[in-house]
Formats: structure tokens, sequence, C-alpha cells
């Protein structure tokens, strides 16, 4: 089991060659649809016109890219400087405060149904103290410059603008009405790191995850699936996006045409997917359970993962923080819809779907399993007898 970055050379596997929604995949399983350009696809896409949430799936787009511009430049900067390796965090926490900012404002412009809720990790407090009134100057001058770089909008923050456009994200989800989830810096040591990360928005109604984005801006756009996450294709920058009912589609960040994403039908060799962090999740005990199932696990941070596995990349995800940790809505809601709509499923470790109604955090039982259909009922029982051997070892030290 060897950790991997999704950044080296590899010769690519082929190209999936099935892409379907997830609410027609028992009507199309013995005729997997066609590549891209073709004609089948166009009546796919005439589907997806149906969209109730086609205003608002428009935005997110808008929003992410947007914010993932921000984000990148933020990240050639460090990568460039070697500022990691000095553990100083505040370019991040500008690329975070400065992706917030960014989608809450694109969401506002461009979707103007009911009231504006935001639920997001960041806040004004630590921007309104004193001493930090440099770090806010920067975020102001980047925010600005990613609009009129982009000619997105023909609009300037001021300091005061830019501290209330942070508290839009105060909201605190729950079962009713409409909330945007955003992770401004999904995979932040990944970002650190110059690795994967993603920009990941999710729309809750009444409690379900209708629609989500993730931008993925390091992630090839050709698979990734192999031992180390990597990709022998050029073209970097993904985006991932699904609404419920319509199945999920994959494009480029600079904005080739969409295709849909492949369902989730690799074989039990395929590769799985966990964090590069062993802090986030446990390789000891995903170790054991690839044993089982002969899987190597490619290591890569963000939501990413998610992507890469509605797109075939590989067939499973698995992810089991270690004692006391609280999953977090937006961790989870956009890379979720995108594998159900891919035609996989997501379930934490006792085979329940995952509650997004919650509140901020997601009530789990031990961990998150995202698979296809096939493989849940085996990978399921390897989980759960994995999690109960580690008890028992456990009990008896
Ligand atoms: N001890 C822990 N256990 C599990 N997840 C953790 C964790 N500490 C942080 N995380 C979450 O793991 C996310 C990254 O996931 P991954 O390991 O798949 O890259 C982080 O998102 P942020 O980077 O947005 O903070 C954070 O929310
Ligand atoms: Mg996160």
């Amino acid at each position: 089991l060897t950790p991997s970055r999704a950044r080296l050379p590899y010769p690519p596997p082929p190209f999936p060659t099935c892409c379907r929604p997830s609410s027609a995949a028992a009507a199309h399983a013995a005729h997997p649809l066609p590549r891209r350009g073709s004609p089948r696809l166009l009546a796919v896409r005439a589907m997806a016109s149906g969209n109730p949430y086609a205003a608002e799936l428009a935005a997110a787009k808008k929003a992410v890219t947007l914010a993932a511009r921000l984000c990148q430049a933020v990240q050639q900067d460090i990568v460039h400087s070697g500022i990691q390796s000095k553990a100083d965090k505040s370019p991040v926490t500008v690329a975070d405060y400065g992706s917030q900012i960014l989608v809450s404002l694109v969401l506002k412009m461009e979707v103007s149904t009911g009231p504006f809720s935001l639920v997001a990790e960041e806040d004004s407090e630590e921007l309104r103290k004193d001493g930090a009134e440099e770090i806010l100057e920067e975020i102001t001058d980047l925010v600005n410059e990613t609009i009129s770089d982009t000619g997105s909008y023909n609009i300037s923050f001021t300091k005061e603008g830019i501290l209330s456009a942070i508290d839009d994200g105060k909201s605190k989800g729950g079962p009713s009405g409409r909330h945007w989830v955003l992770d401004t810096i999904d995979g932040t040591k990944g970002f650190l790191r110059g690795d994967q990360y993603a920009v990941a928005l999710a729309l809750l109604d009444e409690g379900k995850v209708v629609l989500g984005v993730l931008a993925c801006p390091n992630l090839p756009l050709s698979s990734i699936s192999n031992q180390n996450g990597s990709s022998s294709g050029d073209q970097v920058g993904a985006l991932f996006s699904a609404t419920i009912g319509c199945g999920a589609e994959v494009e480029s960040l600079d904005g080739s045409p969409p295709q849909n994403v492949c369902s989730i039908d690799n074989p039990v060799n395929a590769s799985f997917f966990e964090s590069y962090e062993s802090a986030h999740s446990m390789h000891d005990l995903t170790g054991s359970i690839a044993e089982v199932h002969k899987t190597p696990p490619v290591r890569i941070d963000s939501q990413a993962k998610y992507g890469a596995l509605a797109r075939g990349d590989g067939a499973i995800y698995l992810r089991f923080p270690h004692k006391g940790y609280k999953e977090k809505i937006w961790d989870h809601a956009a890379g979720s819809i995108v594998v159900t709509e891919s035609g996989g499923i997501v379930t934490d470790a006792a085979g329940n779907d995952l509650d997004f109604s919650k509140g901020r955090f997601l009530d789990l039982d031990t961990g998150v399993i995202a698979t296809n259909k096939q493989l849940m009922p085996s990978l399921l029982k390897a989980v759960q007898d994995a999690i109960k051997e580690k008890n028992q070892a456990a009990s008896l030290l």
C-alpha cells in the first residue's frame, strides 16, 4: 500500500465509454451510452435541459470556476515561494476568504429565488480584530483583481463589503428551505503542498442535496486510475456537476463542452481512493479491507476523490476518521451527489445514506463508503468485519 500523489506522468487507461444519468441507469444497463459528441449524448443533454435547478446549476458552476481561479493564483504563489514549508498559513486563509466571497457574490447575482442562505466555514470575526487590517486588504485586493481580470461583474468591494459578504456564510443549514453548502478550499493540506484540492458547492433543498459542483483545478482531465493517482494527460482542471435526477457531467475548468460522467462499473480489482492524510482517515483499516478486495489505494486530497470515482477512475472511496471526529456537511455534499448521479452509492459504515439535514455536521456511523451498486454489499461486509476486528484488537490492549 504505497502513498500516492496525483501529478506524476503515467500511461492513461482507455477513457470511460459509458455515460448516463442515474435515473436512466437501469434502462441503459445493457446499452451503455456512447462517447462524447455522439447523437445519443445530445439526447441526454436535452433531458438535462428539463432540469428544475438549471439556473442554480449554471450559477454554481460560474461561482466555483471563479473561486478556483482565485485559489489557483494563490496556490501557484505558495508553490513558487515555498511558503508552505514554513507552515505559514496566511496565503491559504486569504484564498479561503476570497473563494467564499466570490461564491456568495455570484450566487446572489445570478439566483434570485427566495432568501439567500449559505453554510460555509468562514465568518468575519477574525478579520474584524486589531492586527487583521493587512490580511483584510490583501483579500479585498485579490477579490477585486479576480473580478476585474475575468470581467465577471462591474463591481468593486470595499473592506466593509468584504466583511459583510463573508458573513453571508453563517447559515446553520437544516431540514427546511434551501441552503447552499460551500467548502471554499477542500483539501487545504493538498492545496499547501501544491497537490489536489477542490472548491465544492452544493444546494440543499428540504434537507436533501439536489445539486453539486466540484471544481478540481489540479485534477487531470483523463483518468487517474492507476496506483499513484496520476495521468499522462496534459490537460488538468476538471469541473464536475450533478443535479438530482438529471445525471452528472464533467468538463474542463477552462470551458470545454460538458460530457456525461461514466457510471461506476469498474471491476473489483480497480483502484480505490482514500485521503492522502492518515490523520483524516485510518489507513490501517482501509489496508485490511483492501487485502480482501485486492485493491491498492490511490491517496489524494479533497473531494476530487468523489469526482474521480464518479468518472470511473476507481471503484471505491473509503474514509474512516479517527474516533471523535465529526464530519462536516461541506466535505461531502457536492461530492456525494456527483457520485450518486453517476450511478454510485454513498453511505456510512452501517450502510445508511448520509443525512445532510441535521445542520453543519453529519451524524455518521464510523465512516463514509462510496462505490457502485454491485460492489456495495460485499464492501459493506468487509468494512464491518474490519471495524469489528479492529475494535476487538483494541479491547484486548
Ligand atoms: N481529523 C480529521 N479527520 C477527518 N477529517 C478531517 C480531519 N481534520 C480535517 N478533516 C477534514 O478533511 C478534509 C480534507 O479531506 P481529505 O482528507 O479527503 O483531503 C478537510 O477539509 P478542508 O481541507 O476543507 O479543511 C477537513 O474538513
Ligand atoms: Mg473540506
